[in-house]
């Protein structure tokens, strides 16, 4: 057996890094397991090109994302998780709020980051200043001049981006690491998987200590997994009016005595904040899977 860590996930098929450097394309053993860029894994090679992943190591966290029937994981092990915005197109707030609800129910740090801050969109930073006053980190940056801004705070980090399609995910990384793309042509040619890397999750070693990982665009990213109770607690803004409400079993929609209820009518909580909230509630109601 060899230790290893997954630098790419392509659907069910996985690159793990050996100590020694070399990646290997692997499989897991059984249909049902699941890995994720990021996993530390013990391998068992088949040929010298390609193994079986045999062992998980324990994770520090974890990161879902799921939709009615199931769920998947994004990426694992990671410590931050920087959502990327721009400045144009225009980005999803409730994209957004999804990310930073995920990276609350894994009790992981979300950094905003407003991308293409060389073109002014007043709309878009006043979004950010809002999540700034919930108390959430915040960065302006303009990748394509330089990123910078980036460079301490993914300093002994294990970081995922993730975002809408378009906001400049991999211009970041180009701009990090501006031998990535050699470097994905060269592990495609020697494991044959050039067709999958534009969907593939990937993790990049930006020094001995700290890593990046690269996610798809996301069109949607839902959050059928994340129960009630996770939830509540995930709108950071809720947090201190949790039992606060007449009923204990207050679903925060026209209850009477519902102390959320009435931080929005105060204008304390932003409407949009409870509607999505809502909105997540139900998809968990509807979840098919234990
Ligand atoms: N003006 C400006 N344009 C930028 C900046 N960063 C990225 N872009 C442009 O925005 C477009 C999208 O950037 P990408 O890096 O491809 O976006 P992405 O998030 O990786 O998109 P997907 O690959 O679809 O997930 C490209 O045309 C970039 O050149 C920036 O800071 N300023
Ligand atoms: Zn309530």
């Amino acid at each position: 057996m060899q230790e290893g860590l997954v630098v790419a996930a392509f659907g069910k098929r996985y690159n793990v890094e050996l100590t020694d450097g070399h990646v290997i394309s692997c499989v897991t053993r059984g249909k049902k397991v699941d890995n994720a860029a990021g996993d530390r894994v013990s391998i068992k090679l088949t040929d010298n090109h390609e193994g079986v992943i045999e062992k998980t190591a324990e994770r520090s966290s974890l990161l879902y994302r799921s939709n009615a029937f199931k769920s998947k994981i994004l990426a694992a092990n990671v410590t931050q998780i920087l959502i990327v915005l721009a400045t144009q197109p225009s980005f999803y707030e409730d994209l957004l709020n999804r990310c930073l609800i995920a990276a609350e129910a894994c009790g992981i740090r979300p950094v905003i980051i407003l991308n293409k801050c060389d073109m002014a969109n007043a709309e878009a930073e006043e979004k950010l200043a809002f999540y700034a006053t919930l108390g959430y980190h915040t960065v302006r940056l303009s990748a394509a001049e330089s990123v910078a801004p980036l460079l301490p705070l993914l300093d002994h980090q294990t970081s995922i981006l993730v975002g809408q399609s378009g906001m400049g995910k991999s211009t970041i990384i180009n701009a990090l690491l501006p031998e990535v793309h050699s470097r994905t042509q060269e592990i495609s040619a020697t494991l044959d998987s050039g067709k999958h890397t534009t969907t593939a999750t990937h993790l990049y070693h930006l020094d001995v200590h700290s890593a990046i990982i690269d996610s798809p665009g996301l069109q949607e990213f839902g959050l059928y997994h994340v129960d009630t109770a996770t939830l509540e607690y995930a709108f950071i803004e809720f947090r201190p009016f949790i039992g606060k409400c007449k009923f204990n079993n207050c679903t925060h929609q026209h209850e009477p005595g519902c102390a959320i209820l009435e931080q929005v009518t105060q204008g304390h909580i932003k409407r949009l904040r409870l509607q999505i909230f809502q909105q997540l509630r139900a998809e968990n109601a509807v979840r098919v899977y234990s």
